[in-house]
């Protein structure tokens, strides 16, 4: 299939480098408005937890409350005890001082333990989430996300929306209870008081948390979206290290990872001072609360309307219940963070996957009989025809070859054939039947391909050969290596097919990787087999070899053969010559080699180029 390198400036059509969307998922998701509505469809991960969400916020607030409480009844005890009173008197606030660390102990921890139980189960239901999301956007919609891009919106933007629990959501609800409380303890002493209390938790609680969001706007953002960046960068960096060497741009790529470095680093030393500064004026504003209920209780004491007794409980409860509104401003920055990393992952979760399965699938189809019919497709809606009503008939048992210039759309057919894209025009049928009627697993269940760039795990030779079918005994493995003439490449290798191919296969030549594809689509052993430029790797007398072996599928099965190597065509019932998106011609090999078409110009430069070879 046509590759893209997304390396060095710009992607093709001018979008920037490094991570950027390329096709934008849901537009619109920026604004305040939004912002809101992004936030409750974060909420929304929340609601199958909602007893543990309550329980851990009722937990929260007990802890806060009881600090204040245990600090303002000892301040109380011990005001009281100076006035020396009969010790009996004090009995009831002593048992509420005991009372209070015992459970301010208890409920901190009860509090921590139900908190991060339902952060991990949050974090499992979005990972689940978000993996499920992903499958059917591969890889139609992810092409255009570097691979260290997707990692870090899966592992450190899920990471971060833990923060909307723990860190925002939590809070704020234990800052509205305790300061509703604070209210309801104080008023009773005084009017003026209790709402002078409230004005100073509000203006801490809210105020600067505004302060805090209008001076890291944007910050959580740009620091996401540089870790992204710098991750992929390095990801690209070190599996192209080998290119890299070579053309002696290793320098280069190291000055321009150190300049992100920098840039990230400057974004998290601005985060840092506006923590910094908010740390600071929320311990002012708990300073300055305290000074206003002193300076407004004092007075009432000297008045009588308050028992001196009282003075030092009542401060205590104020500056105690600081404890409920310092992490709002914490909560505000991580908000930010939190919406850029929602936004990261329902930017690429939205994307419409390339083919739709239906409401109502049809039951797997028996028939593997595939067509196109008059088919037009384009990669992207304003983009060129990739393909121009193109019709091809497969029944089983029947070879066809599509062959053509590069470029020219053979592996897109494969594309259709896998139901990654539904065209555009025409229709794709399976068994007479469209294609958009079945789930598309159903119908890759009857295709095994090898395609053009295929993915070698990192494991064994054996674990990358049972992808394709993990029952399969050894005889089998063995029988699928011989007729990909791979037998004596893995006997002479020392563990054999328990050798380590290493990551993308790196242990292993072009061909070895082209042909364990092949075996792979052979032991899958599906009704349809198509292979995409199986041979193109290979030198001719195995290219023969394997031709020979893999041309003969078995009587039922139907064989697809994308090439442009004009190589052992012979043996197909009907070869499609594709231009440009259009079938220019078609026909056997006997008819096509006396045409004087496109065909016999391909097989006379190839000729040609072998002769002088
Ligand atoms: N995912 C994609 N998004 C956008 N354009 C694509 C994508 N894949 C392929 N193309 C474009 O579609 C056209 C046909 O590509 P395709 O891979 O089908 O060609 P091909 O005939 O198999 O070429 P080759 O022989 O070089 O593999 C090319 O112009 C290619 O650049």
């Amino acid at each position: 299939m046509g590759r893209r390198l997304h390396r060095g400036g710009r992607h093709p059509r001018g979008a920037p480098l490094a991570g950027r969307r390329v096709r934008p998922a849901r537009r619109g998701l920026r604004g305040g408005g939004d912002g809101v509505r992004l936030f409750l469809r974060l909420l929304g991960f929340l609601r199958p937890y909602g007893g543990r969400v309550a329980l851990s916020a009722a937990l929260g607030a007990a802890t806060v409350v009881s600090g204040v409480g245990l600090l303002a009844t000892a301040a109380y005890v011990i005001s009281a005890a100076a006035l020396q009173p009969l010790l009996g008197e004090l009995a009831l606030a002593v048992y509420l001082v005991r009372f209070f660390s015992v459970s301010r102990a208890f409920s901190r921890y009860a509090e921590r333990l139900v908190s991060h139980g339902l952060t991990f189960r949050l974090l499992q239901s979005l990972r689940t989430f978000f993996y499920a999301r992903l499958e059917p956007l591969a890889p139609a919609r992810l092409s255009g996300y570097r691979s260290g891009d997707l990692l870090s919106r899966f592992v450190r933007d899920v990471e971060e929306l833990e923060n909307v629990f723990l860190r925002i959501l939590s809070p704020f609800v234990v800052a509205v209870l305790v300061s509703l409380l604070t209210f309801a303890v104080l008023l009773p002493f005084d009017r003026t008081l209790a709402l002078v209390a409230l004005g100073f938790l509000a203006a801490t609680g809210v105020g600067v948390p505004l302060l805090v969001r209008r001076l890291s706007r944007g910050l959580g953002r740009r620091e996401l979206g540089l870790r992204a960046e710098l991750g992929a960068r390095i990801l690209d960096g070190v599996s192209g290290a080998r290119d890299l060497l070579a053309f002696g741009r290793e320098g280069a790529e190291k000055q321009e990872i150190s300049a992100l470095d920098r840039k990230l680093e400057g974004t998290q030393r601005r985060s840092a001072l506006v923590a910094g500064l908010q740390e600071s004026a929320t311990e002012t504003m708990t300073g300055l609360a305290l000074v206003a209920v002193l300076v407004l209780s004092v007075p009432l004491v000297a008045a009588g309307e308050i028992e001196g007794v009282w003075l030092a409980f009542l401060a205590l409860v104020v500056l105690g219940s600081f404890e409920a509104v310092a992490p709002l401003g914490t909560a505000f920055r991580s908000l930010d963070r939190s919406l850029s990393a929602g936004r990261r992952l329902f930017e690429v979760t939205d994307a419409e996957p390339g083919a739709r399965d239906p409401e109502d699938p049809l039951p797997p189809p028996e028939d593997h009989a595939f067509e196109l019919d008059r088919v037009s497709f384009r990669y992207e809606p304003a983009g060129p025809p990739v393909l121009d009503e193109v019709s091809l008939r497969l029944p089983p048992g029947r070879k066809v070859a599509v062959v053509g210039p590069s470029g020219s759309g053979k592996s897109t057919i494969l594309a259709l054939l896998l139901r990654f894209y539904d065209p555009d025009e025409g229709s794709v049928r399976f068994g007479g039947q469209d294609a958009r009627s079945y789930a598309a697993d159903d119908l890759r269940a009857g295709v095994a391909v090898a395609p053009q760039d295929p993915h070698v795990f990192a494991g064994t030779l054996r674990e990358n050969l049972l992808v394709a079918d993990p029952e399969a005994d050894e005889g089998a493995l063995r029988r699928v290596l011989r007729r990909a003439r791979l037998e004596d490449f893995v006997r002479a290798l020392p563990e054999g097919l328990d050798e380590y191919v290493g990551e993308g296969g790196s242990r292993l030549s072009g061909g070895e990787r082209r042909r364990l594809a092949v075996a792979r689509a052979l032991l899958k052993g599906a009704p349809i087999l198509a292979l995409d430029e199986p041979t193109a790797d290979l030198d001719r007398l195995t290219e023969g070899e394997l031709l020979s072996s893999i041309l003969d599928p078995g009587q039922e099965k139907s064989l697809l053969l994308v090439t442009h190597r004009l190589v052992g065509l012979e043996a197909m019932d009907e070869i499609l010559v594709l231009d440009a998106g259009r079938v220019v011609e078609r026909g056997t090999h006997a008819e096509l080699a006396g045409a004087g078409g496109l065909y016999n110009r391909m097989r006379d430069v190839q000729n040609g180029m072998l002769a002088t070879a």
